[in-house]
């Protein structure tokens, strides 16, 4: 330790000095490493900038906290052969069952480093310990992050074709299109209907969820988390300006789905943050479904595919004459509205919307 972190100027015992420096040492290799293992997942196997980007700037502000110690102290006070926890391993340590396991492990490895750290640093240094608290804090924002991207990633397929519809004039009319739909094998079906009173929304989508249940397809009901709930959906879409993602889980528990709607690259990234499980990205392209003044178009889609790796869903005006520009830009999930749910073969189009993503 320098002079002025000396902890025997505080009054601690002699011994304090060397220990208090091992401990350091042990707890801060501990931390990097565990960083570093999350790092390489998110950067070489899963490929997302802005996570990547996230963790880097955790791991530099930790080196800048840990250069206020005596880090060439601590080095010496090590002892790696006579540590007595070397030979002590839980059965688990060369296992990992999966990558959840491993991000987890690495996860609670840098927590609890984080924590020797801060409660060792305040003998020395408040200032320190603050910030290692506050990079503790973060760690676990970052774990919420990380596992929410890489759990969704793998939960909606690639390419994929995600479809919203309204009440329809009947019910006999909501039945065919749904079963078309889920028959032509789309990957999600979202009720949005401003127009109909919550009654008959209900009963629309009970019946969705019939269509839905045991089958690939995923039922997601847009703005409302009540009805959601009351009809067992899979989901809820949400906009900029309506409930917030933990606001909608509050309603629908845990282990539901929620998704945003995204008009820039800021709003993605704020999704990544609030735990999304996907993201909506629009308005690509002039729509007949619903009108807007600004078009971030293609250029939002490729920014999003370059920066994170959450599932998003390019939407607006998107039909089997332009998915593939879509895919070419880096997104392969669409989801659309008008060119299916006014298309005398629903089916049909889906198909050709597939093929034009493949
Ligand atoms: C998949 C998907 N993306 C975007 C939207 C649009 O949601 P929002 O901005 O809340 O607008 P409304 O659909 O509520 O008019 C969406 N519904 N689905
Ligand atoms: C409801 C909606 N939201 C959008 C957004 O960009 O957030 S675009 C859109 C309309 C999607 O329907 P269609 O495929 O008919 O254009
Ligand atoms: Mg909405």
């Amino acid at each position: 330790m320098s002079d002025s972190h000396n902890p025997n100027d505080r009054g601690l015992p002699p011994s304090m000095d060397i220990s208090l420096g091992r401990t350091l040492d042990a707890a801060a290799n501990r931390a990097s490493e565990g960083l570093r293992v999350i790092e390489d997942f998110v950067r070489y196997g899963q490929n997302d900038r802005f996570l990547t980007e996230q963790l880097k700037s955790l791991r530099h502000e930790l080196d800048s906290t840990l250069q206020k110690f005596d880090r060439l102290a601590s080095i010496q006070s090590r002892d790696t052969f006579g540590d007595v926890g070397t030979t002590i391993q839980g059965k688990l340590e060369h296992t990992r069952h999966g990558w959840s396991d491993l991000l987890t492990a690495n996860f609670k490895r840098l927590q609890q480093a984080l924590r020797s750290l801060e409660e060792h640093a305040k003998l020395i240094d408040g200032e320190a310990a603050a910030s290692l608290e506050r990079a503790r804090y973060l760690s676990y924002s970052l774990e919420k992050m990380v596992l929410t991207t890489v759990t969704a990633a793998r939960q909606f397929a690639e390419p994929s074709v995600y479809v919203l519809i309204d009440g329809q004039a009947s019910v006999d009319a909501f039945d065919r299109l749904a079963g078309a739909l889920v028959d032509a094998g789309v990957d999600v079906i979202q009720l949005r209907d401003k127009s109909i009173d919550d009654r008959t929304l209900v009963a629309r989508g009970e019946l969705l969820r019939k269509r839905t249940a045991n089958t690939a397809t995923k039922m997601i009901f847009n703005d409302r988390a009540d009805l959601a709930k009351v009809t067992g959906a899979d989901g809820v879409h949400v906009g900029q300006e309506e409930l917030t993602v933990s606001q909608v889980r509050s309603v629908l528990g845990t282990g539901k789905l929620v998704g945003v709607s995204t008009h820039s690259l800021a709003q993605a990234q704020q999704a990544v943050r609030d735990g999304a499980d996907y993201i909506g990205i629009g308005p690509t392209f002039p729509s007949t479904t619903k009108s807007f003044e600004q078009f971030p178009g293609l250029d939002l889609i490729r920014e999003v595919a370059t920066e994170i790796t959450l599932p998003g869903f390019a939407i607006g005006g998107i039909d089997p004459t332009n998915a593939a520009l879509v895919a070419e830009a880096g997104i392969k999930r669409i989801a659309v509205s008008g060119c299916v749910a006014k298309a005398s073969d629903p089916g049909a189009v889906v198909a050709q919307l597939k093929s034009a993503l493949a």
